[in-house]
């Protein structure tokens, strides 16, 4: 059984205009310490789809299908029970530490209080477990920090404070929306390997939300490559990396900035915007920015196949083609 099955993954917002589907028949899934990467342009439905699995969707919106976490459908649980799994079993870090920091309570006491209320420690264990977590972040000076407000740590230490929040009551899996963006590119690397020797060690699988497709590379097992709330591709790290075989992908995959230079002017951008949710084109979503465009993708939306290497993919040309073309379709 795998510890998440996401079956059919549907989110559908009622809107003043209408009905929109931002997340459309989604399918994925994640074993015990392994690491998914959501990637996409903004809009293309990563964090609804995490908000989703963990009950966070504004209250305009809906989700159908299911998400077997540990074989439980988590999808539409009474508040009560989804506290539960948000507090033992699943945990989110975001992009801004403050969404999950208190800005008027010392960071020692906010790691405390979530071991006392949840794991029903004393304060002395309490307080020896906080030291602990700091630690295993790499948060240096460890006791001293513990007095300390939120404001008082860098952008990167106020990460590091919340990914050791978030770990503390060890949770089977933690999904991570954009969580270094806001950081510089030195502090994003070194936050990306903590999370990848903290997945080590704790065994906690990650869903990783990003819309750089060159994050997921160091940490990812797997990624999954959304566009307008759909599946444009699906597969393991390798095969997408090396051998994208979506005109999407490669697009993205083209614009993945360098770590040695801060020239991001230079970098080759996909032409054009993601298309309005509410007035979506016939056929292919992707087909306005589309290289490899041909009549049929503004008839058809392509089906959703399986490759001979199981990668899921929405595309008419077969990967051969796409390279033998070589974007000039
Ligand atoms: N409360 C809402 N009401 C109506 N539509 C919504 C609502 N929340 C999200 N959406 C729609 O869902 C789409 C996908 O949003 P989502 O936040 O998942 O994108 P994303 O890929 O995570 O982008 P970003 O990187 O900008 O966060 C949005 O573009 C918007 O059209």
């Amino acid at each position: 059984m795998s510890l998440l099955e996401v079956k059919d993954l549907q989110v559908r917002f009622d809107t003043p205009d209408g009905e929109v589907t931002a997340v459309n028949n989604l399918n994925f899934s994640l074993e015990a310490g392994q690491t998914l990467g959501i990637v996409g342009e903004s809009g293309s439905g990563k964090s609804q789809t995490a908000f989703s699995i963990m009950g966070l969707l504004a209250k305009n919106g809906k989700t159908y299908g299911e998400a077997l976490f540990e074989g439980k459908q988590v999808l539409n649980l009474p508040e009560k029970e989804l506290n539960k799994i948000r507090a033992e079993k699943i945990s989110m870090i975001f992009q801004d530490p403050m969404t999950s920091l208190n800005p008027y309570m010392k960071v020692g006491k906010q790691l405390m209080e979530v071991l006392m209320l949840h794991k029903g420690m004393g304060k002395e264990e309490a307080y020896k477990e906080s030291i602990r977590m700091l630690d295993a972040v790499k948060m240096p000076e460890s006791k001293k920090r513990m007095d300390m407000y939120p404001h008082e740590f860098s952008g990167g230490m106020r990460q590091r404070v919340m990914i050791a929040m978030a770990l503390m009551c060890r949770p089977k899996l933690l999904i991570a929306d954009e969580p270094t963006t806001a950081l510089d590119v030195t502090v994003q690397a070194q936050i990306m390997e903590l999370l990848n020797e903290l997945k080590r060690d704790f065994n906690t699988a990650i869903i990783m939300i990003t819309h750089d497709l060159g994050v997921v590379a160091g940490i990812c097992d797997k990624v999954l490559v959304m566009y307008a709330g759909r599946t444009m591709e699906y597969g393991t790290t390798n095969d997408i990396f090396y051998k994208p075989s979506h005109p999407y992908s490669i697009g993205l995959l083209e614009s993945i900035p360098r770590l040695d230079t801060d020239d991001t002017q230079a970098l080759p951008t996909i032409p054009g915007n993601p298309p309005n949710l509410m007035s979506l084109p016939v056929g292919c979503p992707f087909q306005e920015r589309c290289p490899h465009v041909m009549d049929k993708c503004r008839q058809e939306a392509p089906a959703l196949d399986v490759l001979a290497d199981k990668r899921q993919r929405a595309c008419f040309w077969t990967p051969d083609e796409l390279i033998a073309t070589g974007g000039n379709a």
